[in-house]
C-alpha cells in the first residue's frame, strides 16, 4: 500500500483549521510526520503541527523538488490574491498526477488547471467550524480526478464535518456566499445582539455573555433537535407575546437583507475569478 504524503500551502486560519481537524481525526489518514507545510508565517494550528513532526518547507529552497517528490495530495489555502505569485514557484516541483485541492474563494477551475497543468484539481469550499469538526464543505472535481483521489478529498474534508459533492463550479461560488462566509454573518448577529442588549440596559459586563450564549444555545438546539428552524422559532413565539412583537420588526427586514448579503458575496466571488 502506498503511504500518502500531504502538503498544505498556506496554513493560516482556514488551512490551519483543516490540518488541525485532520490530525485530530485518525480516519483522515494524515499523520504529522507525513505532512508538509509551506507558509512563511504559519498560524498557531500549523505551528503546533510542526512541533508534532510536520515538516516546514521553504518554497524557494534549492532542494524543494526533492522534498515534494512524495507528495500525492496538496491543499491550497493561501489568499486568492497570492495565487498568481506562488503557483508558478511550486507547480513545477509537484509530482505528475498529484491532486490539488483548492479552497480559494473565487479562483476558477480554469485558472487552477492552467497553474497546475500536470496535476488534477478539486475546488472545495469549507468553513471555519471545520476546526471543531462542525463545518460544512462542498467540492467539485475537474475532469481527470480519479475515484481514488475523490475518496481522498472526501476523507480529508470530512474531518471538518459534513461534505457534499456538487457537479457545477458555480455552486462552489454559491456555497462560498452561504456557508463559507456564513459564520461571519452569525458572529455579527452576536455583536449586534450584544450592542442592542447594552442599549436597552443590560450591563456591558454581562451583555456579551448573554448574546453569545443565546446563539450558542440556539445553534446547539438546532443541532440536536429533529424540529426545523421554523418549528423551533414558533416554539419560542407565544401568540401576542414578546417574541411576536420582536419578530414583527425583524422578519420583514431580515430576508431581503440576507438576500443582498449572499448576493454581494457571490458577486465578489465572480469578481475574484476575473482577476
Ligand atoms: N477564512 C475562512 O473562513 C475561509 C477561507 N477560505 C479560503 O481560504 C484561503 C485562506 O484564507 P484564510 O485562511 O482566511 O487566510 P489567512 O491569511 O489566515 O491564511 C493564509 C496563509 O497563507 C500564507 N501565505 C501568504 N503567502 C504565502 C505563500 N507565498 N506561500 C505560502 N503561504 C503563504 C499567509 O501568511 P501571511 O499571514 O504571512 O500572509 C497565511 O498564513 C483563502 O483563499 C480563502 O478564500 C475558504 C473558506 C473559508
Ligand atoms: O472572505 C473570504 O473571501 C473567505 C471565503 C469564505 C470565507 N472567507
Amino acid at each position: 500500500m502506498t503511504v500518502e504524503h500531504y502538503l498544505v500551502i498556506g496554513a493560516g486560519r482556514m488551512g490551519g483549521a483543516l490540518l488541525k481537524g485532520w490530525l485530530a481525526d485518525p480516519v483522515s489518514g494524515v499523520v504529522a510526520d507525513r505532512l508538509m507545510i509551506i507558509d512563511p508565517h504559519p498560524g498557531d494550528d500549523a505551528r503546533n503541527a510542526i512541533t508534532s513532526g510536520a515538516v516546514h518547507l521553504d518554497a524557494t529552497a534549492s532542494d524543494i523538488g526533492k522534498k515534494l517528490a512524495k507528495v500525492q495530495t496538496i491543499l491550497l489555502a493561501i489568499k486568492p490574491q497570492g495565487f498568481a505569485e506562488i503557483a508558478p514557484i511550486i507547480a513545477p516541483h509537484l509530482p505528475q498526477g498529484a491532486l490539488v485541492i483548492s479552497i480559494l474563494a473565487g479562483t476558477a477551475m480554469d485558472s487552477l488547471r492552467r497553474a497546475f497543468p500536470n496535476q488534477h484539481v478539486i475546488r472545495a469550499m469549507p468553513n471555519t467550524p471545520a476546526a471543531i469538526g462542525a463545518g460544512i464543505t462542498a467540492f467539485t472535481c475537474d475532469n481527470g480526478v480519479s475515484e481514488r483521489q475523490q475518496r481522498t478529498a472526501e476523507r480529508l474534508l470530512k474531518a471538518g464535518g459534513t461534505v457534499h459533492a456538487v457537479d457545477s463550479e458555480h455552486l462552489i461560488d454559491v456555497v462560498t456566499a452561504v456557508s463559507g462566509s456564513g459564520p461571519a454573518y452569525v458572529f455579527h448577529m452576536v455583536e449586534a445582539l450584544e450592542a442592542a442588549a447594552i442599549k436597552i440596559g443590560l450591563p456591558e459586563t454581562i451583555a456579551g455573555d448573554f448574546a453569545r450564549q443565546t446563539i450558542v444555545g440556539a445553534g446547539a438546539l438546532l443541532d440536536r433537535s429533529s424540529l426545523s428552524a421554523s418549528e423551533l422559532r414558533q416554539a419560542v413565539t407565544s401568540p401576542g407575546g414578546t417574541t411576536q412583537a420582536a419578530l414583527d420588526v425583524l422578519m420583514p427586514e431580515l430576508p431581503p437583507i440576507m438576500r443582498e448579503t449572499v448576493k454581494a458575496a457571490l458577486k465578489r466571488a465572480k469578481e475574484l475569478a476575473e482577476k
